[in-house]
């Protein structure tokens, strides 16, 4: 089949190669010059596993072309829109990217092409992606829904084998050119109308994130009553009702969708008078959880005046070098706020737009050096590379021994036997000296 994709982004990008792969030909077009060049060449614009070997697999196979315009005479089957859908001032979701791609595909779509989305949008908007295209006479073209489920760090494998796929279509044509572009996708299809597809992809991700602000707060109520919150999770997944996965307390959840998708559901039940009180709690809870480290070094450190805090991960999680809604950005402006020195330390990561600052800040790369002289020290992010540092060294290097874990991966013995001193989520503390 001849698929365009729409947007190169996260999304636009590994769809675009991974129908690629699957043998189509495939178009991606960005409007952001810079990125279509760099694929052009074979340079990801992203840090994510297997990108760059898959680029060069299809490009070398002629399958996959860039570009920054639609291109003329070549044949298209259907075009995927997986532009942004960032949220407005409300939380909205803010549709203009998805009808400024709507616009320019109505100029370039033969009659009877699937035009559909893979960004996430708020329910209700392929039918007016419909009424777009019937105000601009193209009553020709079929309108489908078809979310996508990949995470970050295993975004190829998600779209290769995903657990499943949703068809958010209104005609049996519609199904038909979805189940050839998927052909070779061995995942169980949900068929169902757009709007439904629409609201399985906000409320998959609102359960998710469910699941997180849960587990939160039972960790914060298990460092308050002496229980043991990674006991409690292992406990609660056993059930197959529960299920393992989402229930690891930390710092709450971050990232391009949980956070937007989050408060964009809030505000589509709000539409609709309806109020989203338990999802209006999950959003509050994760905010508030972000905080937690800074409340525990207020109460070590009393102020927090030019104390060098070093923080651990700036990606959103490990695996990615996206910041976005990262709870590292959120800590480090409110530490800073406070009067605290702050460093940052990542992998991958170079540099980190802090809200208050008016240049993006260095990121470190070397965690030795990142700890050279500092207060203390908060792991937000679980990357490997802090599981298992040196850490005689460590506290040689650091002028305070303080730790906090806002993952849970470090070992309070092992620290402790280095003469530091650690304080993580949702368990008893260890340390007579920190007041839960
Ligand atoms: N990032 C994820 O892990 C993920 C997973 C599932 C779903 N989603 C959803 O997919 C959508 C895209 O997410 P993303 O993270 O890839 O976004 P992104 O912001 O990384 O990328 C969007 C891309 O679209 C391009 N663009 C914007 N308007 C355009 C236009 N009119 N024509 C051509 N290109 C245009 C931008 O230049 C940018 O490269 C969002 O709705 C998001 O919620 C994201
Ligand atoms: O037990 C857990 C699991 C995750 N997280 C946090 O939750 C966030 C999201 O993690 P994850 O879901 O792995 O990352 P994303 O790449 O944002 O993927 C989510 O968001 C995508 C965009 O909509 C969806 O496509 C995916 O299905 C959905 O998992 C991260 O900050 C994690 O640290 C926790 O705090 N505890």
């Amino acid at each position: 089949m001849d698929i365009w994709v729409v947007g190169t982004g996260y999304v636009g990008l590994v769809t675009g190669l991974c129908f690629a792969k699957l043998g189509h030909q495939v178009w991606c077009i960005d409007q952001d010059k810079n990125k279509i060049e760099a694929l052009s060449r074979g340079v990801a614009p992203i840090f994510e596993p297997g990108i760059g070997e898959l680029i060069a697999q299809v490009q070398s196979q002629g399958k996959v072309h860039f570009s920054t315009s639609f291109p003329a005479s070549v044949p298209v089957d259907a075009a995927l829109i997986a532009v942004g859908t960032p949220p407005g001032r409300d939380g909205e979701a803010d549709l203009s990217q998805v009808f400024n791609a709507v616009d320019n595909l109505a100029l370039h779509l033969p009659a009877g092409t699937l035009l559909a989305t893979k960004s996430t949008v708020p329910v209700g908007t392929a039918a007016r992606i419909r009424r777009r295209l019937l105000e601009l006479g193209r009553s020709d073209l079929e309108v489908a829904s078809v979310p996508e489920f990949l995470r970050e760090g295993s975004a190829i494998e998600d779209t290769l084998t995903p657990h499943r796929l949703v068809f958010g279509v209104q005609s049996a044509s519609a199904q038909n050119t979805l189940e050839r572009m998927h052909s070779g996708m061995n995942s169980p299809v949900l068929v169902c109308d757009p709007a439904t597809a629409e609201m399985i992809k906000y409320a998959s991700n609102a359960f998710l994130a469910t699941k997180i602000s849960f587990v939160n707060e039972i960790a914060n109520i298990c460092e308050r009553v002496g229980a043991d919150v990674s006991q409690v999770s292992v406990g609660m997944g056993l059930d197959p009702r529960i299920g393992p996965s989402f229930l690891r307390a930390g710092l709450g959840y971050g990232g391009s969708c949980f956070p937007k998708d989050t408060r964009a559901l809030v505000n589509i039940a709000g539409t609709v008078n309806y109020d989203f009180t338990l999802l209006r709690a999950v959003v509050e809870v994760n905010q508030r959880q972000r905080m937690s480290p800074l409340y525990r070094l207020l109460r070590w450190f009393e102020s927090l005046e030019g104390v060098v805090v070093t923080i651990l991960g700036v990606a959103f999680k490990p695996g990615t070098d996206d910041t976005r809604e990262s709870p590292a950005l959120d800590l480090a402006a409110h530490l800073i706020s406070h009067g605290a020195r702050v460093r940052l330390v990542d992998p991958v990561v170079k540099t980190a737009h802090v809200a208050g600052q008016n240049k993006p800040l260095p990121v470190s790369q070397d965690v030795y050096e990142a700890l050279l002289d500092a207060d203390a020290a908060v792991l937000v992010t679980e990357w490997d590379a802090f599981r298992n540092l040196d850490w005689t060294h460590v506290k040689n290097l650091m002028r305070g021994p303080f730790w906090f874990d806002g993952r849970n991966v470090l070992d309070p013995e092992v620290l402790e036997q280095a003469g530091l001193v650690l304080s993580n989520i949702g368990h008893k503390t260890r340390s007579q000296k920190i007041p839960v």
